[in-house]
């Protein structure tokens, strides 16, 4: 381990060293680090063909500096039997860390890293990750009923464990989802520097690491105090971290080499003045630094004022910050409220405060007060703006994903109504999610993705694909007696001749759609009730003619999710999709509405022009950050109308007439009593 390796960390092996009797090597480093190969010649001293662990810290929690990834293989050429541990304690924000795949960049035998820090996940969630072949060392603390299957099995059933915390994972992943993990290290980055600079600066002293190696903490060092002798030690660095605790800063004090340092760490809720503009994010690099003296800062204007006076004053009195004005030098607090009033209640950024006020004003639950101070806070809206890069992003920033009355306070009636809601929810809760766009944006490929995530999905091309194949059908019949034989191949409705028939002839595409729709519409919704009397809470219309089904759309749908490329991009992957000259797409593509069109359509919009990666990571927060629950009268409304459709479609598809109508009017009577 290295000399910085975290306390705790540096006990236990201590403690094994003592009972096994092995002998632990720690690198020594010398602050300020200058260059991170001193990280890796330090490595290089201790380390031997004998080493048989070697434990590393990604970013040390004492020295913030980013573990150079040559120091991996250093350890692996130099030591090529030890196991070797990776604690990425401050890793899930401060380094893409990957852990597998041909991009894997700390091949190490085992990571481990908490979940609750800069990943904002609740306290008490952590990842393990160990190497496949070393998985069967690995055994559970607790031996329970999981123990003997696969290897998470082993770990899910210790016994009593309250799964909350864990389950509340998921909300923290919709959150990075949605802001952007790059974006959001970069911002930090951008915005410790510019705070460990404004600190040196005012101190006139050096930082403690390089900045290449910084992530979203740095080292500055603490100016020497009048009575400061000799080397620094943990003992003072303690003293020093106190006296500032009782000023209302809370910063951590290192001593390294015999010197103070204060650690600084920049997160994005940190509010925005604290730290650059997130223009800093576009190409070009840093623009914005906040030097308009506004209040931006103020924490480290704070902390920087505070130590200044500290050091002018005995090493004593600053220690004493509870001295009387006058005994034993200054009491800096007090000269401190005098001169700056605003910094004696000091803590928490207002705005942050005040966006939790309001919050529990209204009534919100848990997650959504959370979810609204996080998304109010104005780096992060900005942020989390700037990675959905669309209005529908805004949208699900805003929280009003689906009606209105999703943001009225969830219980104002007390426990009974809050009760009564919760089973009518639970009976009648189901949201209908549109899909489309144009042709060969994405749909399918989203759709797959959503499913994946456990919303089923009914899709209009397949169920068209079934209707024309099944030769004992209205369908099939009606599209024969249309296009003739011509459009069969050993009696079978052959649709790549079909579709050049439709694609270049709008008057024919009209035929075909009259020939079809109805059907699809009817079975659209056979498969949708199916699936709500499955249960599901969720089910997605992948319909590409969306604009084709008005009354399916207006009536029943809660929100409709556009998928939306550049039109360079849609031609490119038609053509390579199914094999068609340039002419032949182009003719599918002007048979439907523009890109722009169809983004009217919108309430929510993916962009598709990025990579299968991308697209993964907009699905997946689109899907983590939609709310669960749909409100009752829009369930009986969208029943009601999907009756009344039901009907319709049931009278084109043979019933009697008096029995389609007198569903169609139950449809619609209901439908305007719960509207
Ligand atoms: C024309 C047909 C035979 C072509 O079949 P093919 O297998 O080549 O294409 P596929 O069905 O996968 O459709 C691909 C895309 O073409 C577009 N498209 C399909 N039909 C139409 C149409 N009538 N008008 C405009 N665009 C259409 C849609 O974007 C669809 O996603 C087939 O699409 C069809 O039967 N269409 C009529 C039914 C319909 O409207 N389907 C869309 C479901 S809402
Ligand atoms: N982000 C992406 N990167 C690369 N290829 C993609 C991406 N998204 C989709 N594709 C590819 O583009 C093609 C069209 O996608 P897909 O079939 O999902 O579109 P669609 O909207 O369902 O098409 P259609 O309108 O014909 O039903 C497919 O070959 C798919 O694999």
């Amino acid at each position: 381990m290295m000399s910085v390796t975290y306390g705790s960390t540096k006990k236990l092996v201590r403690k094994l060293a003592e009972e096994s009797g092995f002998q632990v090597d720690e690198a020594p480093l010398t602050f300020p680090l200058t260059d991170e190969a001193e990280i890796l010649e330090s490595l290089d001293s201790v380390l031997k063909p004998n080493t048989t662990l070697v434990i590393l810290d990604l970013i040390p929690s004492n020295a913030p500096f980013v573990l150079p990834p040559e120091a991996i293989e250093l350890c692996r050429s130099k030591a090529p039997d030890a196991f070797l541990l990776l604690d990425a304690a401050h890793g899930l924000l401060g380094w893409p860390l990957k852990l597998s795949g041909p991009r894997r960049e700390y091949p190490v035998d085992a990571v481990m890293t908490n979940c609750h820090k800069w990943f904002c996940g609740a306290k008490g969630t952590a990842l393990l990750h160990v190497s496949e072949p070393l998985q069967e060392w690995l055994e559970p603390l607790v031996i329970s009923h999981g123990y003997g299957s696969d290897l998470p099995s082993g770990f899910y059933w210790p016994g009593l464990a309250d799964w909350s915390s864990f389950l509340a994972l998921d909300e923290a992943m919709a959150f990075w989802d949605l802001v952007g993990l790059d974006a959001a290290r970069t911002y930090c980055n951008y915005m410790v520097r510019d705070a460990a600079m404004l600190l040196a600066d005012a101190w006139g002293t050096d930082l403690g690491l390089p900045e290449e190696v910084l992530s979203t903490m740095a080292l500055v060092r603490l100016p020497d105090f009048a009575a400061q002798t000799g080397e620094q030690t943990y003992e003072e660095a303690e003293a020093v971290q106190n006296a500032l605790y009782t000023r209302n800063i809370e910063v951590p004090v290192k001593a390294l080499s015999g010197k103070l340092y204060v650690r600084i760490s920049a997160h994005i809720y940190n509010h925005l003045e604290d730290g650059p503009d997130p223009s800093c994010l576009e190409e070009g690099g840093p623009t914005a630094t906040t030097d308009d003296g506004h209040d931006a800062r103020w924490k480290y204007q704070r902390l920087a004022e505070v130590v200044a006076l500290g050091s002018q004053s005995s090493t004593k009195a600053f220690l004493r910050p509870g001295s009387p004005a006058g005994q034993d030098g200054d009491d800096l607090l007090q000269r401190l409220e005098m001169e700056q009033p605003e910094w004696a209640d000091g803590g928490r950024a207002p705005a942050v405060d005040s966006a939790v006020d309001s919050a529990v004003r209204r009534g919100e639950s848990w997650h959504g007060r959370v979810r609204h101070v996080k998304m109010t806070n104005p780096p992060v809206r900005a942020l989390a703006e700037r990675n959905t890069g669309d209005a529908g992003g805004r949208e699900l920033l805003a929280g009003t994903w689906g009606s209105p009355r999703d943001r009225e306070p969830r219980h104002p009636g007390g426990t009974g109504t809050a009760v009564r809601r919760c089973s009518a929810r639970v009976v009648c809760m189901v949201r209908l999610l549109g899909l489309t766009g144009p042709i060969a944006c994405g749909k399918s490929t989203v759709s797959e993705r959503l499913a994946a995530g456990g919303w089923p999905v009914v899709d209009a091309d397949k169920i068209a694909h079934e209707l024309l194949s099944d030769r004992a059908g209205r369908v099939h019949r009606r599209v024969v007696a249309e296009f003739g034989q011509e459009v069969l191949t050993d009696g079978a409705i052959d649709r790549e001749k079909l579709g050049k028939i439709v694609f270049g002839d709008p008057r024919k595409r009209r035929k075909l759609d009259q020939a079809t729709h109805m059907a699809i519409l009817w079975a659209i919704l056979q498969k949708t009730l199916a699936f709500m009397l499955q249960g599901h809470g969720t089910i997605v219309l992948d319909v590409p003619l969306l604009l084709k089904f008005p009354l399916l759309r207006r009536l029943c749908l809660s929100a409709v999710l556009v998928v939306v490329l550049s039109p360079e991009v849609q031609l490119a992957r038609l053509m390579s999709r199914n094999g068609l000259t340039q002419e032949e797409a182009e003719k599918k593509i002007a048979s439907q509405l523009s890109v722009a069109e169809q983004r009217k359509l919108a309430d929510m919009v993916i962009e598709n022009n990025g990579t299968l990666e991308e697209l993964d990571a907009s699905v997946r927060a689109f899907q983590r950050a939609a709310p669960s629950g749909w409100p009752l009268s829009w369930t009986c409304g969208s029943l009601a109308t999907a009756g009344g459709l039901g009907a319709a479609a049931g009278v084109q598809a043979g019933l009697s007439s008096t029995t389609g109508c007198l569903l169609g009017l139950l449809g619609a009577a209901a439908a305007a009593l719960c509207r």
